[in-house]
């Protein structure tokens, strides 16, 4: 299985993504944000950071870039689409993920190591977790207090859209959420970070599982 890493002016978690993939053992490669064409990628990995300063508002700018109609494009055959932290705006801005991502209410910028459940393990994301399982993995975000309407937050309730919690919430996301995906189940947006997880030297390797998840999901 081959996947795009989408780089933005900003992106700074892409070689986290990248090496993330690789050690699982997916094919992967940057893609620039200016490319028209994601033509052979079966899978697409939006990376954390800055993109396009976060001018206007976090993902705000990168919505318009070229490559987003093939994003756009692979989501609606089912492939795996997975953003992270200002990947997981950048979904929220184009449209394939519900919501939208907040200031944190503390209007401070949170950057540690959190404690998150694994609210629903029957998805084609987390199917490698235990239901309820607590994982590790960080955080480092301004704008990642998750809102949505309450007609919306029905929706992902009743279909267990909710993928990932926060167990001592640090932004204000309702419902204390970290993580969501859509209905169809193949776009997962959350804001921390599974890919600076994957290494016990670095404070915790439960990010691993979720990307060979993805692999056996998609990749048979
Ligand atoms: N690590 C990130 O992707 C940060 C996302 C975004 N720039 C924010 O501060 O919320």
């Amino acid at each position: 299985m081959k996947f795009a890493v989408i780089e933005f002016p900003g992106s700074n978690c892409d070689r986290d993504m990248l090496n993330a993939a690789l050690i699982t053992g997916m094919e992967a490669e940057y893609v620039d944000y200016r490319k028209t064409s994601l033509e052979g990628y079966d899978g697409v990995l939006i990376p954390g950071g800055f993109s396009f300063g976060d001018y206007l508002r976090c993902g705000a700018m990168a919505r318009v870039a070229p490559i987003v109609d093939e994003v756009r494009r692979l989501a609606a055959e089912g492939r795996p689409v997975l953003g992270v932290c200002n990947g997981f705006q950048i979904l929220t801005e184009i449209g394939l993920l519900p919501g939208a991502l907040l200031h944190n209410e503390s209007h401070k910028f949170v950057c540690r190591n959190e404690h998150l459940t694994i609210v629903n393990n029957e998805t084609k994301f987390t199917h490698l977790y235990d239901q309820d399982e607590t994982v590790v993995y960080p955080i480092a975000h301004g704008e990642g207090s998750y809102y949505c309407s309450p007609e919306t937050m029905k929706e992902l309730q009743d279909n267990k859209q909710i993928i990932l919690s926060y167990s001592e919430n640090p932004n204000g996301s309702l419902e204390d959420i970290a993580g969501i995906v859509n209905k169809e189940g193949n776009v997962c947006g959350m804001m921390p970070h599974p890919e600076r997880a994957m290494d016990t030297l670095l404070g915790s390797e439960d990010g691993k599982r979720l990307f060979q998840g993805i692999l056996e999901s998609w990749g048979k």
